[in-house]
C-alpha cells in the first residue's frame, strides 16, 4: 500500500528526514512512536503534501503511485487522510458543508456518483452515532470553539466519511480524556478493512492498547531505527528513549 524508501526531506535548509524506509501493507496497522521531535509529525506533513517542506531525496508510493508529485488534494484523491495533531479551525465555514464537499470532492475523482443531501445525512448519521459525536457540532464552522477531544473526535468522523485508503493519524490520542480516547479508538477500529492502512503516530502505549498495531517503529533523528510487534511499544514505556543515543553513537 505505502512504500517509502529512503526518503529525506528538509524544513527550510534543515534536513528533518535522513533516509526514512517504512513499508505498509494493505490492512495493517503501524503505529510510530519516538521521542519530540524526531521527525513524526514531519513525515505526516511530507506524506500529505503540506507546504514548507521539501523532498530532496527517496520515495513515496501509495499503490504504486507516486505521492510526491502530487498536490495535495490528488493525494486525498488517491485515497490518503492525515488527522492532524494540532486540527485547524475553518472560522466561517460550516462542518456538514466541507464534510459533503469534501466527499463529493473525493468521489467525483474516482468517478463515483455525489451524495445527494439526504443520502449524505443518513451517512452522517450513521458515523456520528460510532464517534459519539453531539450532532450540534455538525452545524458549527470547522473545529471553530471545539474543545480539543471534540476537535480530535472531528478528525476521526472525517476519516470516517471520507474511507481512505491509508489514513495517517498524528497523535489523535493526546488531549484526549480515557473515555474520549476509547471513543476514538472504537471509531478508528471501526475504520479497519482489509483495504485500508493506518499509521498512528503516537508517544503512548495506552493508546495501542485499543488500537492493536500489526507492526511499532520507532522513529528517532529522521529515521526508523527499530521495528517490531506490539512488545516494542511496552518495551519502550519501561525503558523510555535513552537508549537511542547508544543506538546511534554506535551507527555514526
Ligand atoms: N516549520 C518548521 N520550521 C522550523 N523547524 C521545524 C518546522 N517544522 C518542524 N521543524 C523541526 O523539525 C524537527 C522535527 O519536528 P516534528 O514536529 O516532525 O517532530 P515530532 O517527532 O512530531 O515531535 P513531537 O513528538 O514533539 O510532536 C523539530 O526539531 C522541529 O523543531
Amino acid at each position: 500500500m505505502l512504500s517509502i524508501k529512503g526518503l529525506r526531506a528538509n524544513v527550510g535548509d534543515k534536513e528533518i528526514l535522513h533516509g526514512l524506509d517504512l513499508e505498509i501493507g494493505a490492512g495493517e496497522i503501524h503505529a510510530i512512536m519516538g521521542p519530540n521531535g524526531s521527525g513524526k509529525s514531519t513525515l505526516a506533513h511530507v506524506l500529505s503534501g503540506r507546504d514548507g517542506y521539501t523532498v530532496t531525496a527517496g520515495s513515496a508510493e501509495l499503490n504504486g503511485v507516486n505521492l510526491l508529485a502530487l498536490e495535495p488534494e490528488q493525494r486525498a484523491h488517491l485515497g490518503l487522510f492525515l488527522a492532524f495533531q494540532y486540527p485547524v479551525e475553518l472560522p466561517g465555514v460550516n462542518n456538514t458543508y466541507f464534510l459533503k464537499a469534501a466527499l463529493n470532492a473525493i468521489r467525483r475523482a474516482r468517478g463515483e456518483s455525489e451524495y445527494d443531501a439526504v443520502a449524505f445525512m443518513r451517512l452522517m448519521k450513521e458515523k456520528l452515532r460510532v464517534l459519539h459525536l453531539d450532532e450540534s457540532l455538525l452545524k458549527r464552522p470547522v473545529n471553530f470553539g471545539f474543545s480539543g477531544g471534540e476537535k480530535k473526535r472531528n478528525e476521526i468522523f472525517q476519516m470516517a466519511l471520507l474511507e481512505p485508503k491509508l489514513a495517517i493519524l498524528d497523535e489523535t490520542d493526546s488531549g484526549l480524556d480515557i473515555d474520549a480516547l476509547r471513543i476514538v479508538a472504537d471509531g478508528v477500529n471501526a475504520c479497519r478493512s482489509p483495504e485500508r492502512s493506518m499509521m498512528v503516530v503516537t508517544h503512548y502505549q495506552r493508546l495501542l492498547d485499543y488500537i492493536q498495531p500489526d507492526y511499532v517503529h520507532v522513529l528517532a533523528h529522521g529515521q526508523i531505527i527499530r521495528s517490531g510487534g506490539k512488545e516494542l511499544a511496552l518495551e519502550l514505556e519501561e525503558r523510555g528513549y535513552g537508549w537511542i543515543e547508544q543506538v546511534t553513537e554506535v551507527a555514526a
